[in-house]
């Protein structure tokens, strides 16, 4: 289990634009030692703020957008093309510009698709599609992901795992159909933690005072049930990215020696 490293930038815009090269770089990487990279996206406002800084960035062009696999930590769990799923505000915010492959972008099913509103029939079709995807030298059920990007919610949820809910105890499978979720839409499918875990880099995305709260508690040696941040880890790396309202609760101990 890598320990967390804290990267801390002056406002929202600074940090999205800062991970989005920072994902650059982490996918011109993959894709020149092993051929392609593999990406998990995140939802929620800073997941969509770093993809909207992706697609204004020039440096974009560096990635061979057709040798990438996308992949989605979790999804609501709404019909095709609803503006609150995650993959039609990712599609708004960047994948609709950029030349992707589509065989290699791999939405979470809709309510309106193939599952009808069966969600855990949802979430065990994406697991199928993960453990298809993955071969004898990866860990698990999964691909090595190599970058797995969270957004940190208030609540300290990440993906659709939150506080003490039946999604963020799951030991086995890699994904599950989430009923019940505090902040709606409540029926959602989300990866599980062993799922996040097995990626090479897990990068949490924290900006906003409405955050502070959660990276302090997530932070401060909280338990992952409680808080299910504090269980997102990367085999390599565990990276917190936050703006400076989101840091202004971490106890200065946890402060890394430069912020940008
Ligand atoms: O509902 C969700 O919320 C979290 C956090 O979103 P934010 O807007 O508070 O940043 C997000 O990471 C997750 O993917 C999404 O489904």
């Amino acid at each position: 289990m890598s320990t967390p490293q804290l990267v801390v930038h002056h406002d929202k815009e600074l940090m999205a634009q800062a991970a989005a090269a920072r994902l650059i770089t982490k996918v011109v990487d993959a894709q020149s030692s092993r051929g392609y990279a593999s990406v998990v996206l995140t939802g929620g406002r800073n997941g969509n703020g770093l993809l909207a800084a992706l697609a204004a960035a020039p440096a974009r062009d560096a990635i061979d957008w057709g040798r990438i696999d996308i992949w989605w930590g979790d999804e609501r769990f709404l019909p095709e093309g609803d503006p609150d799923r995650n993959v039609t505000q990712a599609r708004e915010a960047l994948l609709d510009a950029v030349p992707l492959d589509p065989k290699r972008v791999h939405a979470m099913p809709a309510s309106d698709g193939p599952y009808g509103t069966d969600v855990d029939a949802a979430a065990e079709a994406y697991a199928a599609e993960l453990a298809e995807a993955s071969d004898p030298e990866n860990h698990g059920a999964v691909p090595t992901f190599d970058v797995l990007m969270l957004g940190v919610g208030p609540d300290t949820h990440v993906a659709s795992l939150f506080p003490e809910l039946p999604g963020v105890r799951e030991t086995e499978r890699t994904v599950v159909g989430v009923h019940g979720a505090p902040k709606p839409p409540p029926t959602r499918v989300s990866l599980t933690l062993p799922a996040i875990r097995a990626a090479r880099e897990v990068w949490l995305l924290a900006a906003g005072e409405d955050k502070a709260q959660a990276a302090a508690i997530a932070l401060s040696g909280a338990g992952e049930i409680q808080a299910p941040a504090a269980g997102a880890h990367g085999r390599q790396r565990t990276l917190w990215l936050l703006d400076a309202a989101a840091a202004s609760q971490l106890p200065r101990s946890l402060y890394p020696p430069a912020s940008a």
